[in-house]
């Protein structure tokens, strides 16, 4: 699916980077693969998939493949399930269904909208760029650190904080090794069309971790919030917590915020 690039307000085109399609894992890791179904017919007409009942016993997506609810994690069918590619639990890995298109805003650089309707619950498209630990990414916090995003600790652990680990240019005197979990993509370098896509604080995106092949790697998707007509700036909630950003120095970073949404709070971090 090609994107187009449209500036109408200057001359600004995006800074050079080199557009993959998929996450790149900068090592070899020795994970294990999910244990994947053995339907030898549709998952949808299987009443023991094994990803249907790691889903909670019900598929998340509909016939029209939206999901059906946000969940915590959805697993889909993987390299190691026995169903086909179209399956009906695959859907984030057909990639981009809808023409995107990134565009100049007024106040923001550069933000994505859609030439087409997007209905409630479809996959829009998945965060993609370069795997990090978070100690990698820490370590990228200050300089090229915009197209950074986190996704917070081990997947195996159920139990594990949705909020995201506090990032530092520089760690302070009490700043302890523990201090940082999880992992996170790096878009700078190596991304596609998602990294352009700039926070709301009423955002009509929101972010679905995904699983299908490693159970501790995390595809991050964003899917449609609601319908959308055409030409609606697309955003997602960073969901940083003010104060979380630190610059060399121990003041708070800040960045304000021009989502001119009635619920904005002013900054974004
Ligand atoms: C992931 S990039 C989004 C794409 C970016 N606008 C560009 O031109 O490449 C994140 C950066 O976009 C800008 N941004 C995103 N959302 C914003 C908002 N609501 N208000 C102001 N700036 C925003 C900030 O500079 C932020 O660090």
């Amino acid at each position: 699916m090609p994107i187009a690039v449209v500036n109408e307000v200057d001359e600004q085109r995006p800074s050079s980077f080199t557009y993959v399609a998929k996450v790149t894992y900068l090592r070899l890791n020795n994970h294990s693969l999910l244990i994947g179904c053995h339907c030898t017919s549709q998952c949808s007409k299987s009443v023991d998939c094994k990803c249907k009942i790691e889903n909670g016993q019900e598929f998340p997506y509909d016939n029209h493949r939206h999901l059906i609810k946000e969940k915590p994690y959805v697993y889909e069918c993987g390299n190691s399930c026995n169903c086909s590619d179209s399956c009906i639990n695959r859907v984030s890995q057909q990639g981009i269904q809808f023409q995107l298109e990134v565009f100049k805003t007024k106040s923001k650089g550069l933000g994505v909208k859609s030439r087409s309707y997007i209905p409630s619950g479809s996959f829009v498209c998945e965060y993609v760029g370069e795997f990090l630990s978070a100690k990698e990414a820490e370590q990228r916090v200050g300089s090229r650190d915009e197209y950074l995003f986190h996704i917070g600790d081990n997947c195996r652990d159920r139990n594990f904080k949705e909020e995201w680990i506090p990032l530092y240019e520089s760690r302070p005197s009490n700043f302890s090794e523990k201090d940082i979990g999880g992992s996170a993509i790096d878009a700078a370098q190596y991304g596609n069309v998602a990294r352009f896509i700039n926070h709301s604080c009423s955002p009509n995106l929101y972010v679905e971790k995904v699983l299908y092949d490693d159970p501790e790697i995390p595809h991050i998707m964003l899917l449609a919030k609601k319908n959308m007509p055409p030409s609606k700036e697309l955003t997602y909630d960073y969901k940083y917590r003010l104060g979380e950003l630190c610059h060399i120095n121990g003041n708070f970073k800040a960045k304000e915020c021009f989502c001119s949404s009635l619920k904005c709070v002013g900054k974004f971090y």
